[in-house]
């Protein structure tokens, strides 16, 4: 209940405009079918003495009508026609509304996770993710459609209740009280199927997120015969979901499998009290059986569609508490100044640690503009965390980071990630054209910023030399273009929206020494017009940057400021 409340509040709009139109189709059905009622007076040649006969007949006389049998019958056929009108309106609604709501679900917890903090998204699972998106969004909007539903039928059994009120108040009374004591009883099974959708949604996540890091590294357990275990691992999780599933699905047949014989057993009672025990008429007797047979058939409806709700509802809660822990972990900024990039970066006394592991006690470097900067130390020394450093992605515990000498803190990140051109260790091109790859969806992005930014890469000439140019499709994660090409078509992709710092986590590492040394003369090339910082253990970029730093034991150190170390002596140093 709590959810088709939560649901109706989330989109009052839209659940209102399905509400309404839901309930003049209920109403417009009821017209049509109290119209049978005369109609079944005039078919047996009786007089029309019941209240509801008489309201039909007036309001036939009203607009003009004789009520015959030929016009009770087109009353009813136009009631029907009506209905089937607004439905189809409904249903249109109720299909867009649902496509709607699993789309604000989708965008909300996205946009919460892209907000948060980077060590908070950093530990999210990727599979969890598309899981949220996909299923659990599918799953939430599923359950929003039976919510109002659920709202619909309600109101339909409460207006066919209202008319057999007026034909019977007691045998409708009497079937409303025999109705809600089934509704009560067959409630177990309602509850049976809300833990089987709990169950559902919490192994769908769990599956999803191993799936995902299987077919992740898929290819190494493949090639050492270890995919077997992947295989019962993920067997095992498929059959507990199956479990889950089969549970929800029995659930769902027994309800529908008791609701049918007790309903018949209830309307054969009630034909038995009103013709035997009450003496009514038998047009009144056959009207009355025909509505009560509705409302008890509305009212299982409503339990069934219920029963799927609660089936469902789960995903919804999941995905909402994903959200809202998201925001909770959302990335503060509190500052407000407008960056600029004339003198330099400086980092003053840093002192970092991830949980209770220290990385920098007291970092100190100094970055002056138009430097091209090589970050060198042992795995794990600590290198790209001070990329991260730089970004505002990971926060120092003491120390300060001073942009033309302006402190970090006081600054507006998204100003200042603005400023910056990054290239990551793992770079993965989208299954799309090099255009869309180096744009990403930034319409700020001009075709024209597109083209500069790869001439800039040294990426120009191949792709010129492309069949489809700029247009041409790279490939699943790139795989259509050279290791060398994918990673300047990544330089392209930072350098598109004008930055004025250049940060690259291990460029080259995955290059041939031919690609690596076209990477190094472009990086070399754009030191003219940025600043550029670099993560590498390769020689060739040591080489070409003109300062080096190592990073070691919490803190870094000036190697070299004038242009080309030996090599040699880096290579002992690293
Ligand atoms: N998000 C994180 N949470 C906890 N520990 C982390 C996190 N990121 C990195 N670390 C740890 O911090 C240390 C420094 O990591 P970092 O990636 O900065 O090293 P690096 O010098 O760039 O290494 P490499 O050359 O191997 O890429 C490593 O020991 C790593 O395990």
């Amino acid at each position: 209940m709590r959810t088709l409340i939560t649901y109706i509040m989330v989109f009052p709009k839209r659940s209102a405009f399905v509400l309404i139109a839901l309930l003049l189709a209920g109403v417009a059905e009821a017209l049509s079918l109290t119209a049978l009622l005369p109609l079944l007076s005039i078919a047996v040649g009786e007089s029309v003495d019941s209240k509801m006969g008489q309201l039909i007949v007036n309001m036939l006389h009203e607009i003009g009508l004789e009520p015959t049998l030929e016009t009770i019958l087109l009353v009813i056929v136009g009631g029907m026609f009506l209905k089937g009108a607004i439905l189809l309106l409904t249903n249109q609604q109720v299909g867009h509304t649902v496509a709607h709501v699993a789309t604000a679900l989708r965008l909300d917890l996205i946009k919460a996770l892209l907000a948060s903090r980077w060590q908070y998204y950093l530990r999210q699972p990727a599979g969890a993710l598309a899981n949220s998106i996909a299923t659990e969004a599918y799953r939430a909007a599923n359950g929003f459609e039976h919510s109002v539903n659920v709202l619909a039928l309600a109101i339909e059994a409460l207006v066919y209740s209202i008319v057999a009120l007026f034909i019977s108040w007691e045998a409708t009374l009497g079937s409303l009280i025999i109705g809600a004591i089934l509704f009560m009883v067959l409630h177990r099974l309602v509850r049976a199927t809300k833990r089987a959708g709990n169950k559902q949604t919490h192994l769908l996540r769990h599956l999803l997120t191993y799936l995902s890091d299987v077919l992740g590294s898929v290819k190494s357990l493949k090639a050492m015969a270890r995919d077997n275990v992947a295989d019962v691992i993920l067997r095992e999780q498929t059959r507990l979901l199956e479990k889950a599933t089969r549970k929800e699905v029995t659930n769902r047949a027994a309800l529908l499998a008791l609701q049918e014989p007790i309903l018949a057993a209830l309307t054969a009672s009630g034909l038995y009290l009103a013709l035997v025990i009450w003496k009514l008429s038998l047009p009144e007797v056959m009207v009355m059986v025909f509505l009560l047979t509705r409302v008890l058939g509305l009212l299982n409806k409503t339990q069934r569609r219920y029963q799927q709700l609660v089936a469902q509802e789960s995903a919804y809660w999941a995905l909402r508490s994903a959200a809202e822990e998201a925001r909770m972990e959302a990335e503060r900024s509190t500052g407000t100044l407008i960056p600029t990039l004339e003198q330099g970066l400086n980092l003053r006394h840093i002192v970092f640690s991830y949980e209770r592991k220290t990385i920098f006690s007291d970092l100190n470097i100094e970055i002056p503009v138009h430097s091209f900067t090589a970050l060198i130390g042992s795995s794990g020394a600590g290198k790209s965390t001070l990329l991260d450093l730089l970004c505002g992605l990971a926060e120092p515990e003491s120390g300060e980071i001073l942009i033309d000498g302006v402190s970090l803190h006081n600054i507006d990140l998204r100003h200042w990630r603005h400023m910056i051109g990054y290239v990551s260790q793992d770079t993965v091109l989208l299954h799309d054209t090099i255009l869309s790859n180096i744009l990403v969806g930034d319409s700020t992005i001009s075709v024209e910023d597109a083209e500069r930014a790869l001439r800039q890469a040294g990426a120009w000439d191949f792709v010129n030399s492309l069949p489809d140019g700029i247009h041409t499709i790279v490939g699943e994660r790139g795989g259509m273009l050279s290791g060398g090409q994918r990673q300047r078509i990544a330089i392209a992709r930072a350098l598109a929206h004008q930055p004025k710092l250049l940060l690259l986590d291990e460029p080259t590492s995955a290059l041939d020494p031919e690609s690596e040394r076209i990477i190094c003369t472009t990086l070399q090339n754009l030191s003219k017009e940025f600043t550029i910082i670099v993560v590498s253990h390769q020689p060739a970029v040591i080489n070409a940057a003109n300062r080096v730093f190592i990073v070691s034991n919490g803190k870094a150190e000036l190697l070299s400021d004038t242009g080309l170390p030996a090599v040699t002596d880096l290579k002992e140093e690293i």
